[in-house]
């Protein structure tokens, strides 16, 4: 045992006992409190030389797991804080409630050093295995602390400085640990200032990110302190009533625990009711606007976020219970960022939300049919009424009809006890949305068009028909013209169900493409925290083909904001087989539109132009911009008709019936035949 190892062994006996002889526990310093606790209750050697604990591999990923959210956000902060201590020689580290090591972030410097003692994924650093030391005192003590050198209880840890803070949940819970670590020679005073504020941004984060799908009131006593570090955030029902409240929140209004606030009305919080809180907020465009605590007329000044998941404008219906209404145009206004394509089609579906037309959603998968389909029945005086949605295609054929028509009790063998309303009643006064269309057998065409005709429902089993109040809205991926050709599909159904015709356009050619990628990801970020994209990532982005368009686009920025490890996303964030696709989609993908406010056709059917295109007689705008892209495809694929077939998630027939309609021949004309 080294000298100063002696020495420390002989301080922590004497401190201990002169203190439990003083009887001073409680009102000690912690260290010592800490130190108590080692000798007499964990009955640690201060001396220990024991290899440091670490849990089996499959632990650590299952304890990982159970604290998922906040290690999203926490590896984002940890990458901060790591960077504000840059060269300083410190390791970042979380820990969860029981002191076990879940990330490590660590100056190479120190990285080495830092293992001998433990200080690695997986390890255990409750102070009943480490003795006294930052996570593990933290934990106990329940407050930020620093624990530097010879105030660690085991004599190998007193090379090190350690600034540690808790994190809680939303009921107040403790979670984990913070915890920056360092030789103890380069200590730095702020240190815990700075783990504390991280925290804060943690715990603040988690908490906007686990309510993302309710109302947020974010305030502060100063106007603009709202949407910072220090600001509070109460999470509301769409009724206004308290779901949640940060500590930050807590601390404000000067409460002392969730339980007092959980569960009340917003105006017993806060003289305002929460619809005039959600107008003020809209109306001042969501600048903080002054509102006064009940008990001690306090001022503060706050902001009400709408939930994430609408995206769009709502607010809370008078005189309904907890029915949300949205502002009428909102949900389809925000469909499109200025594509002319998509613009038409909002404008269109506005004019005839209200009339009794059918309608019919073309476009390719994840083109957004069914969110579109949403939209108009949120803009319409239906949106208070069911929207229902049925996939013809995901349903057995044998299933399609009583999930559609509904059955009486007892109707066939292995009918319910109690019979099933089908899904045209469920819709009605409201919508129904008939996902893939073209994938209904044909002999459920003709009950469907006989319902559609009579506007009443007789339920498989019963007998008296049910009148029927539906707003149709059907979409398909499929040709049907060539269902029809093929006898696939009823041509009087199609007649039927085709009031207008929407083409929802392909993401690779929608013009607004790139303000669309900065909306999902803000959509995808956490509330107050927008990722930002670096502006070579959104040009590669802009770029790359996305047959599985928005949901695609959707799903590849969640994981790299899930993933990342800054606010800030480059190239280097993109999944290795993007950037190979691109490099094989070569440099022109899609055809960006210009803003040309395109014409209905007749029958209803949107046509956009692109003043790119090439004038071509005898079609119209919009042909001539698909024949421009189908063009530009062909090129790519050196006039391989599979290979464009395949990328466009066509039938070769489909293509050929194309080439015909859209005038395209092949160079060579008597390749194509
Ligand atoms: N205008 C839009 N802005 C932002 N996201 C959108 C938009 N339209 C669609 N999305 C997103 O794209 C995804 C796919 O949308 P949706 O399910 O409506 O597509 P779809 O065309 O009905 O797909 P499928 O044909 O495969 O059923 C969803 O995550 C949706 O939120």
């Amino acid at each position: 045992m080294s000298k100063f190892a002696v020495e420390h062994v002989k301080r922590v006996h004497s401190v201990v006992h002169d203190r439990m002889g003083a009887d001073c526990i409680g009102s000690g310093n912690r260290i010592t409190r800490s130190w108590i606790r080692c000798l007499n209750e964990y009955h640690l050697n201060p001396d220990s030389c024991a290899e440091p604990e670490v849990v089996a591999p499959c632990e650590l990923q299952e304890r990982q797991h159970r604290l998922a959210d906040v290690q999203a956000v926490a590896k984002v902060e940890m990458a901060n804080l790591y960077q504000q201590l840059a060269g300083s020689g410190y390791a970042i580290m979380l820990t969860d409630r029981e002191g076990v090591l879940l990330n490590y972030f660590g100056d190479p410097a120190f990285t080495h050093a830092a293992s001998r003692t433990g200080l690695m994924q997986g390890a255990v650093w409750s102070e009943r295995v480490q003795g006294t030391n930052g996570m593990g005192t933290c934990l106990v003590e329940r407050r930020p602390i620093t624990v530097h050198q010879d105030e660690h209880y085991l004599s190998r840890n007193i090379d090190l400085s350690c600034a540690a803070a808790p994190i809680f949940d939303h009921d107040g819970a403790l979670v984990g640990v913070l915890d920056a670590s360092g030789e103890s020679r380069l200590a730095q005073q702020h240190t815990l200032a700075l783990v504390s504020m991280s925290v804060q941004m943690i715990e603040n984060r988690v908490f906007l990110h686990q309510f993302r799908h309710d109302f947020i009131l974010r305030f502060h006593n100063r106007s603009e302190f709202v949407g910072t570090l220090s600001e509070g955030a109460i999470a509301l029902s769409v009724t206004g009533v308290v779901l949640a409240a940060s500590r930050a929140a807590l601390g404000l209004l000067g409460y002392a625990s969730p339980a007092e606030v959980v569960g009340r009305d917003v105006c017993e919080l806060f003289n305002i009711t929460f619809s005039g809180l959600v107008d003020s907020s809209v109306r001042r465009a969501f600048h903080p606007v002054p509102i006064f605590e009940v008990r001690s007329n306090a001022r503060f000044f706050a902001v009400v976020y709408q939930p994430v998941a609408a995206s769009t404008l709502r607010r809370p219906q008078r005189g309904t219970d907890d029915t949300l209404a949205l502002a009428a145009p909102a949900a389809l206004d925000v469909l499109h960022a200025g594509d002319p394509i998509m613009r038409a089609n909002v404008d269109t579906a506005k004019r005839v939300m209200e009339r009794n037309v059918a309608v019919v959603l073309l476009g390719e998968t994840g083109t957004g049919k069914e969110r579109f389909a949403r939209a108009m029945h949120l803009s319409s005086s239906r949106a208070t009424r069911p929207f229902v949605a049925i996939n013809c295609a995901s349903i057995p054929e044998s299933l399609v009809e009583s999930e559609l028509f509904g059955y009486r009790a007892g109707a066939f063998t292995g009918a319910s006890k109690e019979g099933q309303r089908g899904k045209l009643l469920q819709a009605n006064g409201g919508t129904l949305f008939l996902d893939e269309i073209g994938d209904m057998p044909v002999a459920l065409q003709a009950r469907l068009l006989r319902v559609l005709e009579e506007r009443e429902v007789v339920p498989l089993g019963g007998e008296a028909p049910v009148k029927l109040d539906i707003r149709l809205i059907s979409a398909t991926h499929c040709d049907l013209a060539h269902k029809i050709e093929n006898g696939a599909f009823r041509e009087d159904l199609y007649y039927r169900l085709q009031g207008v015709t929407f083409t929802m356009p392909p993401l690779r050619e929608r013009g607004d493409r790139g303000a669309l990628i900065r909306q999902l990801a803000r959509e995808e970020s956490d509330p107050g925290y927008p990722v930002e994209l670096d502006d070579s990532l959104l040009a590669m982005l802009e770029r790359q083909r996305w047959p599985g368009n928005l949901r695609q686009l959707r799903h590849l920025l969640r994981t790299m904001i899930a993933l990342r490890e800054s606010d800030r996303l480059t190239v280097h964030n993109l999944p290795a087989e993007y950037r190979h696709n691109l490099a094989e989609a070569g440099p022109a993908c899609g055809t960006p539109l210009a803003a040309v406010p395109p014409a209905p056709a007749a029958g209803g059917t949107m046509m956009a132009t692109s003043p790119g295109a090439a004038p071509c007689p005898g079609l119209n705008a919009f042909e001539c911009a698909e024949r421009d892209v189908l063009l530009q495809e062909l090129k790519r694929h050196q006039w391989n008709l599979s290979g464009v077939a395949r990328d466009l998630h066509i039938s070769r027939n489909t293509l050929y019936r194309k080439l015909q309609r859209l005038n395209i021949e092949h160079p060579d004309k008597s390749l194509f035949h």
